[in-house]
């Protein structure tokens, strides 16, 4: 086998990350954009020990779940790698994600649900984070090609609201006409390094943060009056992030025009969310994650509620109605201040969130004698911490609902629980990113 050869496969399988997977002659070979059931003649482009990626140059038999998008190839491989298959294929595939990780687990026994259609397949995100580069002598938005830093100008980001395209490209145009100059990362100069638009689907309220190298730059007062009159627009923020990193925010965020923050609503709860605030992306579904979760907690008046990795305060907000009392913590202060000023707002008074790692908070509560009856977890990717499950357990609570967006660390927890008296049985996969290999999944681990 050499690099440039030309090689028949036959596609049996999808990695992870949505590869076709095809074997020849004993190596595994990862083919992008191929399908399995299908047939086809690959360029063999990179040859490891035992495996191998290669490029389509023909199918010759086509899956029948072959969907034709006309999409920049780009997008394609970067931003929307799944949107070559079927929508209901793959619901398909975040599951089999699921199923495959329990198997090697040894825990074949636990059911997989069929996973949630979102009710958008395609503009759906309500954020953009857009990087700014130089592309032929001109400042273009677009977004970064996988494994490199090389800019695809777009205009059309496929899975993010339309409107929110409308205001990137129109911002990018204000941009071009005072002569903004783009980051430039190598010598760490020139100025605007990322665009960051939110929509709040609800209030259609719009926020657009200038991710800038200096705090201040030649007609920024010209450029936040000539953004404030897009249409929507309710918030213009400069984020100054002056250090020469792959970060995309800088700590502080200086308000140039309109209000501080946008507000959004989930069921009947208002949030207001700042600039460095996380809120779920998918606003039609996040309620139907929501209310998946909340149906499994089966709450009781008397319960002690937590809500860790709080974000704004979204779930424990939700229930906060419901039960005695809600106690969450987050590690971004804004995101805090967020969350207990949405209580506020939202007349609750039973619910207090603090700033801190979930990792410290929950021993120091653990110590304090707390006693908790649900909790609920919604970890960043990399999933909880032994101290933390140590913790959540010594407070004794009934139920723990593990929401999540890396199953991989899910199941790692999942079982770590089991070996302190908790079990489960079922995990329902949501999908929150169509046309993405993301998986977002939700379970209920129950005391013995
Ligand atoms: C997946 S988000 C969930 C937020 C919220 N539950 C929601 O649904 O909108 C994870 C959150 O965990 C926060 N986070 C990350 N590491 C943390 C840590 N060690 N301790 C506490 N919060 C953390 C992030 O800032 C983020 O807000």
């Amino acid at each position: 086998m050499k690099k440039n050869e030309i090689v028949e496969l036959d596609i049996t399988d999808l990695s992870y990350e949505a590869m076709g997977v095809a074997h020849y002659e004993g190596m595994t070979i990862f083919v992008n954009n191929a399908l399995p059931g299908e047939k086809i003649k690959a360029k063999l482009l990179k040859i490891k020990k035992n495996f191998a990626f290669a490029k389509i140059e023909k199918i010759i038999k086509e899956s029948p779940d072959r969907v034709n998008v006309k999409l920049n190839h780009w997008v394609q491989t970067g931003l929307a790698s799944l949107a070559h298959i079927k929508y209901d294929k793959q619901l398909e595939f975040k599951r089999n994600q699921v199923v495959n990780l329990l198997h090697k687990a040894d825990l074949d026994k636990i059911e997989v649900g069929q996973t949630l259609p979102s009710p958008q397949e395609v503009g759906y995100r309500n954020k953009a984070q857009v990087p700014v580069r130089k592309v032929k002598g001109q400042l273009d938005i677009g977004f970064f090609r996988r494994h490199s830093h090389d800019l695809v100008p777009l205009t059309n980001f496929f899975t993010t609201d339309p409107e929110i395209d409308r205001v990137l490209v129109a911002v990018r145009d204000i941009l071009r006409k005072y002569n903004v100059p783009a980051y430039d990362e190598i010598h760490n100069k020139g100025e605007i390094r990322y665009l960051d638009v939110r929509r709040s689907k609800a209030t259609g309220e719009i926020m657009v943060i200038l991710v800038a190298l200096h705090k201040d730059f030649e007609h920024l007062q010209d450029i936040t009056q000539e953004i404030s009159q897009i249409d929507k627009v309710t918030s213009i923020v400069l984020n100054h992030n002056p250090k020469k990193t792959n970060v995309i925010l800088g700590k502080k965020d200086y308000l140039l025009w309109g209000e501080p923050q946008i507000t959004d609503k989930i069921g009947d709860v208002s949030f207001k969310i700042s600039p460095q605030s996380f809120f779920q992306i998918n606003s039609l579904q996040t309620p139907r994650l929501y209310d998946l979760a909340i149906q499994k907690a089966d709450l009781k008046p008397d319960d002690v509620v937590i809500d860790a990795y709080s974000g704004i305060g979204t779930i424990g907000l939700s229930v906060a109605k419901h039960v005695k009392a809600v106690r969450g913590m987050e590690v971004i202060k804004p995101a805090v201040d967020d969350a207990n000023a949405n209580a506020k707002l939202n007349g609750i008074t039973n619910a207090e969130y603090v700033v801190g790692k979930a990792e410290e908070v929950m021993p120091r509560w653990a110590k304090e004698g707390l006693k908790t009856d649900v909790i609920f977890v919604d970890p960043p990717r990399k999933g909880l911490t032994p101290e933390f499950i140590d913790a959540a357990v010594e407070t004794d609570p009934k139920k723990i609902v593990y929401i999540s967006c890396n199953p991989a660390t899910m199941v790692r927890d999942l079982q770590l629980f089991q070996e302190q008296g908790y079990d489960f049985n079922e995990i329902d996969p949501v999908d929150m990113f169509p046309q993405t290999p993301h998986v977002e999944a939700v379970t209920v681990l129950e005391k013995k």
